[in-house]
């Protein structure tokens, strides 16, 4: 369960949970302090000759870290400088003991200067501040250091995160200066994954303290990084005496004429996730062009709704992918009909683009249209997302990324894909998965269809929706991040044999 992330009150309560079960907490602190000492050593091995650090303490127990690793740093006969923001006299607690081990003097924190004259009086600077316990925005004299420190371009190490990040949200509260290493410990934080958190903790070091997994299950969290343990078990595999049908059947929407790539590129997709069969539903007026350009996707005419109810008999077509290309109006129209379609309930749905923007606003009336279809999958980027959710204030209003897609999962009771560098995967029962493989790259037009392809071709596998687009993300940002640059969208489902190979069968990767 490593893959799970916890929040800041459910790390208290870990905490809690291990020193109830006979951890002492000086434990837990020593055993953090310990890492962070390693991360800054480690860090200093890249300086020649590095050997003085400056130590940030702030009031609370990420500053009772710092005083461990400002100990251990100097047994270990480094520099050691400590700066302390606050009232040495009110620590308490397991910080208050930590502080008591450190012998060395304090330097209060707005005499400490990361880079004393434009020189560099320190090699490495351990960021010790606030981490879990920040409560509001950074100001006043801890800002004004972080963004000293910042200027200095010195090597940071982050004690549980950067000062001034959320760590339930990845939002930077006031200040926060970036780090070369972030040390967290136990599990990692959601703020770790969500942006700019992410980018802001540089190179994230998750240690053990000591904290039994058994206390972290039995707060059976349920956000996670979006890691092949959380679906690889549910990914489905073709068995001996597979036959196309039995792979599931894909059927993608077209747009007219002049836009057709966008279903291609969803088609495409879903074949090669391993759906058996992918056929496209093209408007009469574009089955010429559709027909050059396809092989072994499949092409039938698909107008109106009244042409997709007909497809729609077959009970062979286990999925089903529309938006890209479409336009509203058509899109809504073809919503409609594929909610009220025969064997509507067990056929998955994919909806992407103008399937979702057709119900911009509305979305308790796409909710209404789809609460009999038992597995949906939503992806939109952030403007689909703001628009189809703008009528839907818990998810506008939502504090972080992570708690907009819960809230729009649970409003339209399906599971929600919001896109983007840090893509959340949301069902409506409340587990929400943060993704973690990608690259800039991605940034192109049409790779956004590849995936709902991918989704629907796992889906038409009848892979369950909240691992099935879970699978689908992680493996696009794969595919993205192998093809590198130079990446068109087309380049994604050729990536995917590869990507797959490794994932599925590390020994051939
Ligand atoms: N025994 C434990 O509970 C353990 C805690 N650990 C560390 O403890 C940290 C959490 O400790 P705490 O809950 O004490 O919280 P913090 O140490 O993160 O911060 C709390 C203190 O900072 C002050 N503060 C918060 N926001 C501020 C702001 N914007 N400006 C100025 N002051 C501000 C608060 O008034 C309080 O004094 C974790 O991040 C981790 O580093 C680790 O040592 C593992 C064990
Ligand atoms: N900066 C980025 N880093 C990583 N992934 C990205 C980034 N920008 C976009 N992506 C990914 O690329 C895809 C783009 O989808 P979308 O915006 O729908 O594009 P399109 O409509 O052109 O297909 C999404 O999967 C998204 O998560
Ligand atoms: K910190």
């Amino acid at each position: 369960m490593m893959h799970c992330l916890l929040d800041t009150e459910e790390m208290a309560e870990a905490d809690r949970g291990a020193i109830a079960g006979g951890v002492p907490g000086i434990a837990l602190m020593e055993a953090a302090g310990a890492a962070c000492a390693d991360a800054a050593v480690d860090l200093m091995a890249q300086t020649p000759g590095g050997r003085r650090v400056l130590v940030a303490c702030g009031p609370g127990n990420n500053g009772g870290d710092g005083f461990v690793a400002a100990r251990l740093l100097a047994e270990r006969g480094y520099a050691v400088t400590l700066a302390f923001l606050g009232d040495a006299a009110r620590l308490a607690g397991d910080a208050a003991i930590a502080a008591a081990r450190w012998t060395g003097a304090l330097v209060p924190l707005e005499q400490a200067d990361p880079a004393a004259s434009g020189d560099r009086a320190y090699d490495v600077v351990v960021d010790a501040l606030f981490g879990a316990g920040l409560t509001r925005d950074v100001s006043g004299v801890p800002a004004a250091f972080l963004e000293r420190l910042a200027a200095s371009g010195l090597p940071v190490v982050a004690v549980d995160v950067p000062s001034g990040l959320d760590g339930n949200t990845g939002r930077v509260r006031g200040t926060a200066c970036p780090a070369a290493i972030t040390v967290t410990f136990a599990r990692r934080k959601p703020g770790h994954l969500l942006q700019p958190g992410r980018a802001l903790c540089g190179r994230l070091r998750l240690v053990d303290i000591g904290i039994p997994d058994a206390v972290i299950e039995s707060l059976a969290p349920n956000t996670f990084a979006n890691e092949e343990p959380l679906w690889r078990a549910a990914f489905p595999h073709p068995g001996i005496d597979a036959h196309k049908y039995s792979r599931g059947h894909a059927l993608v929407l077209s747009g007219p004429a002049d836009a057709t790539g966008a279903a291609r590129l969803v088609a495409r997709g879903a074949l090669r996730i391993g759906a058996g069969a992918v056929t496209i539903g093209s408007p009469t007026d574009a089955l010429a062009v559709n027909a050059a350009q396809l092989t072994a996707i499949m092409l039938r005419p698909c107008d109106d709704a009244d042409d997709l109810a007909g497809l729609l008999e077959d009970p062979r077509i286990t999925a089903l992918a529309l938006g890209p290309g479409l336009g509203r109006e058509r899109a809504r129209a073809l919503v409609e009909a594929a909610a009220g379609a025969a064997h509507a309930r067990t056929r998955a749905l994919v909806l992407d683009a103008d399937a979702l923007t057709a119900f911009a606003g509305e979305h308790a009336a796409l909710a209404r249209l789809l609460a009999g279809v038992e597995r949906v999958v939503a992806t939109p980027h952030a403007g689909e997302f703001a628009k189809l959710l703008s009528d839907c204030p818990e998810a506008r209003e939502a504090p972080s990324k992570l708690a907009a897609a819960r809230a729009g999962a649970a409003a339209l009771g399906i599971v929600l894909v919001d896109k983007g560098p840090d893509t959340v995967i949301a069902a409506p029962d409340g587990r929400a998965a943060i993704n973690t493989t990608g690259t800039p790259y991605l940034a192109t037009a049409g790779s956004g269809d590849v995936l709902a392809g991918f989704c629907a071709g796992l889906l038409a596998q009848s892979m369950p929706v909240f691992e099935a687009a879970c699978a689908a993300v992680n493996l696009h940002g794969r595919a993205g991040a192998r093809v590198g640059p130079g990446l068109i969208a087309e380049d994604l489902p050729e990536a995917l044999p590869g990507v797959l190979g490794e994932v599925l069968d590390p020994a051939s990767g």
